[in-house]
C-alpha cells in the first residue's frame, strides 16, 4: 500500500505544483489523470524521492518514503518521461550497467534477469544495437525493461506513449499490464482511453489538487443518468453554456455532437447517453473551474 498523505509542494517560481494531495493506492493498475501543467510528474519525482515536498508524507509498505530514500529505491522503478541515452551504447551493455547501479552485484544472476527483460520487452533480437539508435517505442520498451531491474514493488511511469504508434503503443500497454499484476503500477497520462483500458483505480488531478479518486467505472457510474447528447448541424453552444454544464463537444463532419451534464433532459432533442471516462473527468476539471470563478468572484 502506498499512502500519500497532505503532500504539498511550491516551487520558486511561486506554482504550487502539489497542493495537498492525499492519495491510498493499492496493488494494480492506477491512473493519474490531468491536463497539462497539472502536477503529474511533480507527484511522480517526489514518490520517486527525485524531490522533497515542502510538507507531508508518504509511506510505502512502512517504509516512511521521504526519511528513508535509500530503501525505496530498493523496491522503485521509474520510467520518467524523458530518459537520456549514451550515444554508443547497446542495450545489453546499459541494461547491465543499470543492474550494476540497482544492486545486482552477482554476475550469473544479473546476466538472467537482463536477458530475460529483454526478451519481455521484445528486445531481444536488438540487444546488441546501441540504443540511441532505437526508435521511439523501443526506447520506451527499454526504459520499462531498466524499470523492472531487481523486481521492483512500486513502478511509475510517465506520459510513456507520447509519440508512439498505435501499434506500439498496444505492445507497450499489454507489457504494462501484465507487469502491474501483482506490484503498484502507477501511469502518468493526459490519455483517458488509456486509463481506462488499463486501470483499476485512477485519480483525477488538476494545479496540484486530487479532484476525484475511484475505479474508472464509478467514476462513470457516479453520473449515470445525468450526462445528455445532441447531435446538430446547427448548434448554438453560446446558449447552452448559459443554461448547462457543456462537458464535451465533437465534430463529425458537419454535425457537431455535444454533452451536457444535468439532471434532467435539456429539451427533447437530448438523448441520454451512457457516461464515458471522458464525461467524467470533464465533469471533474469544469467542477472545479466553476468552484475557483465563484471564489475568485467572491474576493
Ligand atoms: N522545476 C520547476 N520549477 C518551477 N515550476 C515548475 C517546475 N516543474 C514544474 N513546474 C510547474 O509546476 C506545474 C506542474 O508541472 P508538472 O510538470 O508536475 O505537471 P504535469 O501534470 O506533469 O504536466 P505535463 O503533462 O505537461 O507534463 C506546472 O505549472 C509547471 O509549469
Amino acid at each position: 500500500m502506498l499512502t500519500i498523505k497532505n503532500l504539498s509542494k511550491q516551487y520558486n517560481n511561486g506554482v504550487h505544483a502539489l497542493d495537498d494531495i492525499n492519495l491510498t493506492i493499492g496493488k494494480g493498475m492506477f491512473g493519474l489523470l490531468g491536463p497539462n501543467g497539472a502536477g503529474k510528474s511533480s507527484l511522480m519525482r517526489t514518490l520517486a524521492t527525485l524531490q522533497l515536498p515542502d510538507s507531508g508524507s508518504i509511506t510505502f509498505d512502512g517504509i516512511d518514503v521521504l526519511t528513508q530514500p535509500n530503501k525505496i529505491k530498493q523496491v522503485l522503478g521509474y520510467l520518467p518521461q524523458d530518459f537520456g541515452v549514451y550515444p554508443r551504447v547497446s542495450a545489453y551493455e546499459l541494461l547491465d550497467y543499470l543492474a550494476i547501479m540497482k544492486g545486482l552485484t552477482n554476475p550469473k544472476v544479473r546476466k538472467e534477469q537482463v536477458l530475460a527483460l529483454l526478451q519481455q520487452t521484445n528486445l531481444y533480437e536488438h540487444r546488441h544495437n546501441y540504443v540511441a539508435n532505437f526508435s521511439g517505442g523501443m526506447k520506451r520498451r527499454f526504459g520499462i525493461a531498466q524499470s523492472l531491474l531487481a523486481d521492483p514493488k512500486l513502478i511509475m511511469v510517465d506520459e510513456p506513449t507520447a509519440g508512439l504508434d498505435p501499434e506500439e503503443r498496444n505492445r507497450f500497454y499489454n507489457l504494462l499490464s501484465e507487469v502491474g499484476k501483482n506490484i503498484i503500477l502507477i501511469l502518468s497520462t493526459h490519455i483517458i482511453e488509456d486509463i481506462q483500458d488499463l486501470c483499476t483505480d485512477m485519480a483525477i488531478i488538476n494545479r496540484g489538487q486530487v479532484l476525484k479518486q475511484g475505479s474508472p467505472k464509478a467514476l462513470m457510474a457516479e453520473l449515470q443518468g445525468q450526462v445528455w447528447c445532441k447531435q446538430s448541424g446547427n448548434l448554438n453552444l453560446k446558449q447552452l453554456a448559459a443554461q448547462h454544464q457543456i462537458l464535451s463537444t465533437k465534430s463529425n463532419g458537419a454535425q457537431k455532437a455535444v454533452h451536457v451534464h444535468s439532471q434532467h433532459q435539456p429539451d427533447s432533442d437530448f438523448t441520454l447517453v451512457e457516461p464515458s471516462l471522458e464525461d467524467a473527468y470533464f465533469k471533474a476539471l469544469n467542477s472545479e473551474k466553476a468552484i475557483s470563478s465563484a471564489s475568485n468572484n467572491q474576493e
